[in-house]
């Protein structure tokens, strides 16, 4: 909680300003007279200002970096926008355009947010750490910007996303803001183009060896544990072996978690338990090919095969129905380039670089694309999967937009309305021979938000996989039927809100079952929930 500001003090703090909203009794007693104009308007009419301004602006970008500078000034005006209608805000103040954002950060940087910690802070993060002004910090979202988006080494400019990443814990789930740091981990680049621009806001180094990064990671995960003993941290857009290594590293000792392994493959999970309700059939009767096989893709292929297990199959019989296909090829068993945690994927086959023979040869029922290539899923690939479905699964989750495999249109196109089609960014409805086909977004954002309202609420102490499979079928049972029928495999994002106070009692549940709960079991998790859930809404000061 914010304590009480006085005179011009208040109008600096954003999360205590209300500018034009004071009350003569509030402006009296802050002494804010003649400090703002002598009017005193509502949230309501402040929005309505805001929405008239973003209407003059012309392009994404412009509203994004307008949206940043509303939450600088005043972070209850800017929630209260962004949750009015969450499906035409969250692709300003998120993907895709914060993708765009991301790569000019050091262009349109305007102030500081959250922290940055470098590797020349070394012996020395407790004391960092401790700069910052939140005692009770219960969420860090870190980055190393090794990998952000579909767009690579993106360095100190990848500090955008946990920004974004943690604004929407409090826009789609309603974990209060002040508890939440986004945390750029400079590790330095290997981006040539960012370490020559004048401009660029982050350690002008190639990046280390894994050992030396590694070593400052466990500094700063060990830090944490110390300074904010209540902190989970969530790891965001770092390369894909380094995701998969750290989150194998701290999972059972800290809690911890990765949502480009963890998240993404909750929310692609759902969709395939929609799929196979529109379908008719159970996850156990579909075959898997994945384009991509880095951390969306380990993560998926992992959560895939638990929940397949938890439905009576074997592990190696799980692993045998997921096949993978990266730049190299099909990942199969001659390969020896291959790390670890991929090898359970590479089954025996002959080699193949030629992804339409490989869908002609194991048939499956689902191709997801996890490549950061846009356009790979091209005519004839989809052709392919389209020949030997009568319902083929086509899940092309790469971002921004011109990085997806294909796009909906492509996919409806190409398939002749048989394709159940869903992207990571968003894409509009297609109208094909007199029937309306409803592209769903598989984003993250419907489950890391509603994981960490779980954790927030139940304090937590670990996060596990079962608490992501939980999410996804919460999710998958949240899709209204009539949209389903087409094709519609996620709910919508107009009551996001909503569905993610649902998703993450049933998680809550789940925390305490497990025995992970600090807190005590309420009797109605619903409401226990919703109890907790920040309103952008201004408090009275006087
Ligand atoms: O941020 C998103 O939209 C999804 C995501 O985690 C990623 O692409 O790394
Ligand atoms: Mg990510």
């Amino acid at each position: 909680m914010t304590t009480a500001r006085h005179g011009i003090e208040a109008l600096w703090d954003p999360t205590f300003n209300k500018s034009t909203a004071f009350s003569e009794a509030e402006k009296q007693a802050l002494g804010l007279v003649g400090l703002v104009p002598d009017v005193t308007e509502t949230l309501d009419q402040q929005m309505s200002r805001v929405t008239m301004q973003l209407g003059h602006k012309t392009t994404d970008l412009d509203r994004y970096i307008y949206l940043v500078n509303l939450l600088d000034h005043s972070e209850t005006l800017f929630y209260r926008v962004v949750m009015s209608d969450p499906a035409h805000f969250l692709p300003i103040v998120y993907d895709p355009t914060i993708g765009e954002a991301c790569l000019k950060f050091g262009h349109i940087y305007r102030q500081a947010r959250g922290m940055y910690l470098s590797m020349n802070r070394r012996g020395k993060v407790k004391e960092v750490l401790e700069n910052w002004p939140q005692k009770d910090v219960r969420f860090i979202c870190v980055t190393d910007g090794g990998r952000i988006l579909g767009l690579g080494d993106l360095g100190a400019n990848g500090a955008g996303i946990p920004i974004g990443k943690l604004q929407l814990y409090t826009a789609c789930a309603g974990v209060p803001p002040q508890y939440l740091m986004p945390m750029y981990l400079d590790a330095g680049t290997n981006n040539e183009q960012y370490l020559h621009d004048p401009l660029y806001l982050g350690m002008r180094k190639t990046r280390p060896s894994k050992e030396e990064l590694f070593s400052f990671v466990d500094e700063f995960v060990e830090a944490v544990q110390e300074v904010f003993p209540k902190c989970c941290i969530h790891f965001e857009d770092w390369t894909g072996v380094d995701a998969v290594h750290l989150l194998q590293r701290y999972r059972d000792k800290y809690c911890v978690y990765n949502d480009d392994v963890q998240g993404t493959a909750g929310i692609v999970l759902a969709g395939m338990l929609s799929a196979a309700k529109l379908k008719g059939t159970k996850l156990r009767d579909e075959t898997y090919l994945f384009f991509g096989a880095g951390s969306a893709g380990i993560g998926l292929a992992g959560l895939l095969c638990s929940a397949l297990v938890a439905q009576g199959m074997t592990l190696t019989e799980a692993q045998s129905r997921v096949h993978m296909f990266d730049l190299n090829g099909l990942l199969e068993s001659t390969r020896t380039d291959l790390v670890d945690f991929q090898i359970p994927y590479a089954h025996k086959h002959a080699p193949t670089r030629d992804f339409v023979a490989a869908i002609e040869s194991i048939k499956p029922t689902t191709i997801i694309g996890v490549s950061t290539i846009g356009g790979a899923f091209t005519q004839k690939v989809i052709e392919a999967i389209a020949k030997i479905n009568e319902r083929p699964v086509v899940l092309a989750l790469s971002n921004p937009t011109e990085h997806a495999e294909c796009t909906a249109e492509q996919a409806y196109g190409w398939s002749k309305g048989k394709a159940i089609y869903a992207a990571g960014v968003p894409f509009p409805p297609v109208h094909l021979a007199g029937q309306t086909f409803l592209p769903g977004q598989a984003n993250n954002f419907y489950i890391f938000p509603a994981i960490g309202m779980a954790v927030f609420a139940t304090q937590a102490k670990r996060v596990t996989d079962e608490m992501f499979i939980e999410a996804a079928s919460a999710v998958a049972d949240q899709v209204p039927p009539e949209l389903l029928k087409q094709g519609l495999l996620y709910p919508l994002q107009a009551n996001i809100l909503e569905t993610e106070i649902q998703t993450a009692a049933r998680v809550a549940k789940l925390v305490f079952d497990l025995g992970l709960a600090r807190v005590d079991r309420p009797a109605d998790m619903v409401a226990f929930i919703r109890s907790q859930v920040y309103k952008p809404d201004y408090r009275s000061e006087a």
